[in-house]
């Protein structure tokens, strides 16, 4: 389960730290015809990307091994050759020492992802740091792990057609190797020879025997280019829009329809949001209020202020661990829209005390720092609650120095626990837990873990937490909703069924004018979603209640 601020990702080809939402790479690149969203036009770093939701193809002309050595390349067996086992034509398998350092990363990457369920952006910039792979070959690595990732619904639906098989029947090894080299063909700069005829060294390396096998499908996908694989293997848009969005930008399709189905039906804005969805994200920080200032801070670092939230950074580069501003406390790694909700509830108006804040599913500590910096602001005190202890420990780390209190409890313990107790608090949070499929840009493999079946758990344990959150805040007092997932089934009827379920009384407050004054894009109200594709954050979503009873 995560959300919130627990979206981890770099991909900037580095090790990183020393935030709760670690980095949030910048990408140049081809951009044609890419929609215009709200982070263009806000002196965030560009994310660039092609049509289709591509990511980046600039700075990558590299051949094999980082320098094309003109090797002519040699004919392999068809297609329906052996892709096990087998002693090459070309000689001895050449080892790893044949590939370059940033493919065999990646590889090692994609293979950890899809073999032991490890997560691409834990395991890469410690692969890259151990193996000492730095600057732009780190970069290149970088790219080629999350792209293929991102893209392997299309990439697999390609593969199979040139390799005339379902790719689960190709062996692991080889078949991760194939993905890498038909990313590099159809999404990157890298010419298609070398891309080839690199994959075909790094097959020999981990898949001896496939290389011929490997050669003949990868010159077959070289033969069309992207545009005309898609109009090869996806569904006509007329007849299937979904499948055709599916295939086309690389997402299941039950997540194409939930987003289709949030954006009130609309093909072009799930289009737009599916391509945001396949970039990578910049950096923000969140400014810790009291500590620092985002225009000021923006200046000292070389960044850009948020275009929407008063606390938000744009970084312009490098990797925030390196940033003494978070070494020391003064701001966190953060996205807007996180920033934005919690800023929501806290300016949220109200009647009577304002000193009991609670924040029920702190973990790892993202809003709560955020909320604990505004409360030392306003006399106001925050119980931050978490039910994992390593996270409650992030928590401890995020509010340290702020009028705060960490509880390692259930949130559900409302009135059970004497810290929790019912009507004690005036505003309360809850940040529920979710399938985060409004931060798919940040988890390059979460599309294809997540599956339709999370949700059931999942929406039983939002609404036990928003009835818990009911309990524990005082008449007259105010609840905060969020998710970081716009799957309306996590969000409005969450929400409703909460509420529902509950004897207490609840009134919806109009969450529109707790955000920036022109924000746009803000919807019918009383509820907020915010979007990539719109407003340049996660897929934020924000219901603020009033208790009458
Ligand atoms: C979406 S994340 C919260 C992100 C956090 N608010 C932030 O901004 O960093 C949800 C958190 O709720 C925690 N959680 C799950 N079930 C819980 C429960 N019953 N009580 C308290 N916390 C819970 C999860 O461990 C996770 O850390």
């Amino acid at each position: 389960m995560h959300g919130g601020a627990d979206q981890g990702g770099s991909e900037r080809g580095g090790p990183e730290g020393g935030g709760f939402e670690s980095g949030r790479p910048e990408s140049g690149g081809a951009d044609r015809g890419r929609p215009e969203t709200a982070s263009a036009d806000r002196g965030r770093p560009e994310s660039g990307g092609a049509d289709r939701g591509r990511p980046e193809r600039g700075g990558f002309d590299r051949g094999r091994g980082g320098s094309e050595r003109g090797r002519s390349e040699r004919g392999g067996r068809d297609r329906g050759g052996s892709d096990r086992g087998g002693r090459e034509r070309g000689g001895p398998p050449r080892g790893r020492d044949a590939v370059d350092p940033a493919r065999q990363a990646a590889y090692d990457a994609v293979a950890a992802v899809h073999r032991d369920d490890a997560y691409a952006n834990l395991v890469l910039p410690g692969m890259l740091r151990d193996r000492d792979v730095r600057g732009r070959d780190a970069a290149f690595a970088t790219e080629l792990t999350y792209g293929t990732l991102r893209s392997r619904g299309t990439i697999d639906a390609v593969l199979t057609v040139a390799a005339g098989r379902e790719v689960d029947r190709i062996d692991p090894p080889a078949r991760d190797a194939l993905r890498l080299g038909v990313y590099q063909i159809l999404y990157t700069r890298v010419p298609p020879h070398a891309a080839v005829s690199s994959t075909v060294d790094l097959v020999k390396a981990v898949a001896p025997g496939a290389s011929g096998f490997a050669n003949a499908v990868l010159r077959e996908v070289a033969s069309r280019d992207l545009d005309a694989w898609i109009e090869q293997v996806a569904p006509p848009a007329e007849t299937d829009p979904v499948g055709h969005l599916s295939l086309a930008y690389s997402h299941p399709q039950w997540i194409v329809r939930a987003f289709q189905e949030a954006l009130g039906g609309s093909v072009d804005e799930t289009t737009r949001l599916l391509i945001e969805d396949n970039q990578a994200p910049g950096v923000t920080l969140c400014v810790r209020p009291g500590r620092a200032d985002a225009v000021e801070l923006a200046e000292e670092i070389g960044g850009a202020p948020g275009a929407f939230s008063p606390y938000a950074v744009y970084l312009p580069g490098g990797a925030p661990g390196d940033l003494a501003v978070i070494r020391d406390g003064r701001a966190h790694v953060q996205d807007e829209g996180s920033q934005l909700v919690a800023a929501a509830l806290a300016d949220a108006p109200i009647d009577g005390t304002d000193e009991r804040w609670l924040d029920l599913c702190a973990g790892p500590g993202g809003k709560a720092g955020l909320l604990a910096a505004l409360a030392a602001q306003r006399g106001a005190h925050l119980t931050a609650v978490e039910v994992t202890e390593h996270r409650a420990k992030l928590v401890s780390q995020a509010v340290a120095g702020f009028p705060a209190t960490v509880l390692h409890t259930d949130g559900r313990d409302v009135g059970k626990d004497p810290d929790l107790p019912e009507e004690g608090f005036d505003r309360v949070l809850v940040d529920a837990p979710c399938t985060g499929l409004g931060a798919l840009r940040r988890r390059p493999e979460a599309r294809w873990r997540r599956q339709p079946s999370d949700l059931p758990p999942l929406t039983r344990l939002q609404r036990e937490l928003l009835t818990a959150a009911l309990r524990a805040v005082r008449p007259g007092g105010l609840v905060g909703y969020v998710t970081c997932s716009p799957h309306t089934v996590e969000t409005h009827v969450s929400v409703t069924e909460g509420t529902r379920r509950s004897d207490i009384a609840v009134d919806f407050v109009d969450a529109r004018p707790l955000l920036p004054a022109g924000m746009p894009g803000l919807g019918t109200g009383p509820t907020v979603q915010l979007w990539p594709h719109r407003h340049g954050t996660d897929a934020m979503f924000l219901a603020v209640l009033r208790r009458t009873s």
